[in-house]
């Protein structure tokens, strides 16, 4: 497949800018308030080792517009009418969008599904700077998402000991032996693998397939990405996987969580 002229690398360089801008708006200080008078989280990775311990795959429901590789998923978008359907469907949590300006995300999307039900969710972002784990705190998300190429080692260590300090899990994302060889330095448990390509959107379920391996016991290997068919679910539980993180294949859907049951819960 051509590469997309490395979109990760865009979407960080407008991160940037945006995290610049958010922060002349409100300062550092000022999130660090916020973030410091919200109620405790609700416990993101403790949700899917109930979710695993009750015997069941732990499922991740994204709640996403659109995306660089697909454009607008869900023109019909209620983050709310999502989130509820989903926990009625048996998601364990949400991964909610929160990316403005490649995914039509949006913090105010994180707030509604977030208040609509009782799960906890994941600010999914492009995490770069200390500033963004204190709004996603004062925002109300329970877990931000670290993806290894996008951060230098340094980073990781900083941006994970601020969540954790904070109360936050953090997921962090990987998509090839050696990000995982250095996420594993990070002492989170929640380690994703990607079975998408951040650079040249391809996907390959055989990805999380081929690092399984090398995933320590006392991380909990998250799939994430190109799930889309009961077969694709068989293949991963038959390989000791039991934690998914899965977006297009119930955004495309008209009641997603209904989508979620039929490819999990199948009666
Ligand atoms: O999905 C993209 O096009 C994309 C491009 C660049 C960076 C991240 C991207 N997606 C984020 C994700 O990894 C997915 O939203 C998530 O894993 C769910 O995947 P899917 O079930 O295939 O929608």
């Amino acid at each position: 497949m051509p590469r997309k002229d490395d979109i990760l690398q865009k979407i960080l360089a407008r991160k940037v800018e945006e995290v610049a801008a958010r922060a002349a708006a409100r300062p550092l200080a000022e999130m660090r308030a916020l973030a410091a008078d919200m109620p405790p989280a609700r416990g993101f990775a403790a949700a899917i080792e109930a979710k695993i311990a009750s015997g069941a795959p732990a499922v991740i429901a994204e709640v996403k517009k659109a995306s660089p590789s697909k454009g607008v998923i869900r023109p019909d978008f209620h983050p709310a009418q999502i989130a509820r359907s989903y926990e009625a469907g048996g998601a364990a949590c949400l991964s909610v969008l929160t990316d403005v300006d490649f995914f039509q995300g949006a913090d105010a999307y994180l707030q509604q599904a977030r208040a609509a039900c009782a799960l906890p969710v994941l600010r999914k972002d492009f995490t770069i700077d200390p500033y963004q784990v204190h709004e996603a705190r004062a925002l109300g998300a329970d877990c931000v998402l670290l993806i290894v190429a996008a951060l230098s080692d340094d980073q990781l260590a900083e941006l994970s000991g601020t969540a954790l300090q904070l109360g936050l899990d953090v997921l962090v994302e990987v998509h090839d032996i050696d990000e995982l060889e250095r996420a594993i330095q990070v002492p989170a448990p929640l380690l994703g693998v990607n079975n998408r390509s951040l650079r040249s959107f391809e996907v390959s379920l055989d990805t999380t397939l081929s690092l399984r391996d090398a995933v320590p016991r006392d991380r909990r290997l998250v799939t994430e990405s190109g799930i889309h068919a009961a077969g694709d679910v068989a293949k991963m539980r038959a390989a000791g996987v039991d934690a998914f993180l899965v977006g297009e294949a119930f955004m495309r859907e008209p009641d997603p969580g209904a989508a979620l049951q039929r490819l999990f819960f199948p009666a």
